[in-house]
């Protein structure tokens, strides 16, 4: 439809310079095109006629059909308004507008019968309806719609160039009008065949303009499907580009280290998941394509240990191999723990990040480039131009959304040949999110966790009852435990949240004068919040007052309660993540989450899915369900490769699975898209690329 594409919207019959500026800074539409792709976001059946004894206050709208019999205006100042009522034969209701009266008060009149469409409102124990629209019964002509109203995101209501949603409808009319000729197909015949989807042409005009509710759902699965099964073909076809060109290193044999490493230094038995998961990983890296591989497990679930040992088989192949961690903590964390499991095995670890002094960091960069080094462990400081490796055949990625993909790319560059990648998340990701975000890395699932862990108690408490968990607390620290209690952090109020953490951490130490109570926060300086860490670690300090630099990694096993304050301030996700700090020992743990009793019904929802379930990805569905996908935390970074239009992740999973379905089956027979059956396929590729790019350049 190439052609729809270069006609300027600003030509359009009632667009011009000034609303064509308005459309394309506030919808993006700057062409035919653009604005046939600006699809309704809702309809609202208006073929149904209601009478007035029908009515009730809680219903969204009402059409109705009668006079408006009297009119006059009440009220002074800001109190003016003008009420009419409105008569239909079966009763009377009151109609009441604050803006625009003058105008109105013109255009109304006493004989003519109009037809009546608003939201009604129960008030004093009359139903009235706030700025209703009116409009006079169609003879034949006119603007009214019949049938399923489409409503559309507008532009915004203060500029003078303000667009309704009717507006907008307009405009699309005008479009329809002006461009007889039938929008060309971008779907190759073999697949609308195949699905029976409605044609393009059909399914834009439909989505639009729906003569019924069973057409307008065939319009939006067609063009749903579409939307989402371009995504896949796109994800899909890099993923065989990669599979095809790059050539990895192989690791064709598992040695030594990782035999002396299984047999004497793992303390415990691998889990059934991790086992599999070591399997396939081992597979990807002896195949001689490059590993590109997400490794996601609920917290605690075994993913370090996993990366380890596979670091090990790099290894063992004459690799060095590196692992990064989003923070310093993590870096130190994982540096210790890697050091402690390694203890007797003859391998070279380093650990670099920001606070590395200048000799320590000269000696690192020198013992790398001898090879000297087998481990490198650190944060970002790892992919500094002046670290170069000398053989990197291994990257581990912890926690990639903090890293984003234009930095992980720089680490190809260390290497004439690009190392295998394993990304660790912890944050479980909707298996349809991780379709569409991640669709380019293979992915491998420990579904299971370490035997012997007890499932943590979660309760939702509010601020009055405190003092029954300050009880608690010490009965559990009595008993040898641990305790977090962790205060919000947001960016824009962080002088806010230092004082709630401050003065948290004061009532802590008046609440338990008895014990040691360590605090850590992000403004710290990395020594001192490695050894507040340590204390708490150590078991020197019974609790540890933080912000969510914790949220991610840190494994203090003999901690079992976490306390986390002004719960409501969190999403699901990471209310999960700190939960996950707790219940990694063999002891009963317990996730308190506190908060005030004024709470939306959205938060009131998390807190209930949360004392519900321990699932990460029951509750990472329930995020989405709850937020949307363009909320999830940690996936704006990475982002959809494309904004979707009509497709919503949350609903149409059903949909998705068969785009996915389908673009697997057209690569399958026609992996580089050369047939010519296939050739609408390429093209719509590129030029989906190319609107993307134009859109980056634009805004
Ligand atoms: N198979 C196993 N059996 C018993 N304990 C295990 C097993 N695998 C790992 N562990 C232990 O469980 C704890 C969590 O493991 P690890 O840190 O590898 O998990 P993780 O998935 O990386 O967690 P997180 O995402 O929370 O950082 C560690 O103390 C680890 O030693």
């Amino acid at each position: 439809m190439s052609d729809l594409a270069t006609h300027n919207i600003m030509y359009l019959q009632g667009v011009g310079p000034k609303r064509a500026e308005t459309l394309k800074k506030e919808l993006r539409i700057v062409s035919y095109e653009d604005l046939l792709y600006h699809f309704p976001y809702k309809y609202v059946d208006r073929s149904r006629f209601y009478t007035i004894g029908e009515i009730t206050g809680d219903m969204p709208y009402i059409q109705l059909k009668g006079q408006v019999t009297s009119l006059k205006t009440v009220g002074e100042g800001r109190g003016k308004r003008m009420v009419g009522t409105f008569n239909d034969g079966t009763g009377i209701i009151e109609l009441v507008w604050f803006k625009g009266i003058k105008y109105i008060k013109g255009q109304i009149k006493p004989d003519e019968t109009y037809i009546l469409f608003g939201k009604p409102s129960r008030f004093n124990n009359t139903i009235n309806v706030v700025h209703p629209e009116l409009e006079k019964e169609p003879n034949g002509k006119g603007s009214f719609i019949a049938g399923l109203q489409p409503f559309y995101n507008t532009t915004e209501k203060m500029k003078s160039s303000y667009l309704t949603s009717r507006a907008i409808f307009k405009l699309v009319q005008n479009v329809f009008q002006s461009y007889t000729s039938v929008i060309p197909e971008t779907l190759p015949a073999h697949i609308t065949g195949q699905l029976k989807l409605m044609k393009l042409n059909q399914a834009l005009r439909t989505i639009h303009m729906p003569p019924n509710s069973e057409e307008l759902q065939k319009a939006s699965f067609r063009l749903k499907f579409e939307e989402l099964f371009y995504i896949q073909l796109n994800i899909l076809r890099l993923r065989n580009q990669r599979t095809y060109n790059l050539k990895g290193h192989i690791f064709s044999r598992v040695g030594d280290f990782f035999n002396q490493f299984y047999s004497q230094n793992l303390p415990f038995e691998l889990t059934n998941a991790q086992k599999r998961v070591i399997k396939e990983i081992r597979k990807d890296m002896g195949s001689g394509h490059q590993m590109n591989r997400l490794l996601q497990g609920d917290v605690g679930s075994g993913k370090t240990l996993v990366a380890l040992m596979v670091m090990l088989i790099a290894i063992d192949n004459k690799y060095q191999t590196c692992l990064m961690a989003p923070t310093e903590i993590l870096a130190t964390q994982h540096f210790e723990t890697i050091s402690e499991m390694l203890k007797g095995i003859d391998v070279n670890i380093g650990l670099l990040t920001g606070s590395t002094k200048k000799a320590a960091r000269n000696q690192l960069h020198a013992d790398l480039q001898s090879g000297k080094l087998n481990i490198l462990i650190g944060t970002h400081a790892l992919i500094e131009d002046n670290v170069q490796f000398n053989n990197l055949g291994l990257v581990v990625i912890d926690e990639q959304h903090r890293f984003g993909v234009a930095q992980r790319a720089r680490l190809w560059k260390k290497n004439l040949s690009p190392p295998h990648v394993l990304v660790m998340t912890a944050t479980p990701i909707p298996r349809t999110l991780a379709m569409t975000t991640y669709g380019d890395l293979d992915v491998s699932i420990i579904d299971e966790l370490p035997p012997g862990r007890k499932p943590i108690q979660t309760s939702h408490v509010y601020h009055k009852k405190r003092l029954g968990v300050n009880k608690f607390v010490k009965e559990q620290i009595e008993a040898g435990r641990q305790v977090y209690a962790v205060y919000p952090l947001i960016e824009e109020s962080e002088k806010m949240d230092f004082k709630n953490l401050t003065d948290g951490y004061e009532y802590i130490q008046e609440v338990y004068p008895n014990y040691n109570v360590s605090m850590v926060h992000g403004k710290m300086k990395p020594a001192e919040k490695d050894a507040a860490m340590q204390e708490f670690a150590s078991g020197k300090s019974q609790i540890l007052v933080s912000t969510t630099v914790i949220e991610v990694g840190v494994n203090v096993p003999n901690a079992s309660v976490m306390i986390i304050e002004s719960a409501e301030r969190f999403g699901l996700s990471q209310l999960h993540q700190l939960r996950g700090r707790v219940g990694r020992g063999a002891d009963q743990s317990y996730c308190i989450l506190m908060t005030g009793y004024k709470l939306s019904n959205e938060t009131r929802k998390r807190m209930e899915i949360m004392t519900q379930t321990n699932d990460g990805f029951e509750i990472a569905e329930a995020d989405m369900k709850l937020r949307g996908p363009g909320d999830l935390e940690g996936t704006q970074q990475s982002g959809l490769p494309f904004e979707l239009k009509i497709a919503n992740l949350g609903k149409d999973s059903r949909i998705l699975h068969m785009a996915r379905n389908v673009a697997q089956d057209v690569l399958k027979n026609d992996p580089l898209l050369e047939k010519q059956d296939n050739a609408i396929l390429k093209r719509q590729l590129k030029r989906l690329a190319q609107q993307k790019m134009n859109w980056a350049m634009i805004s």
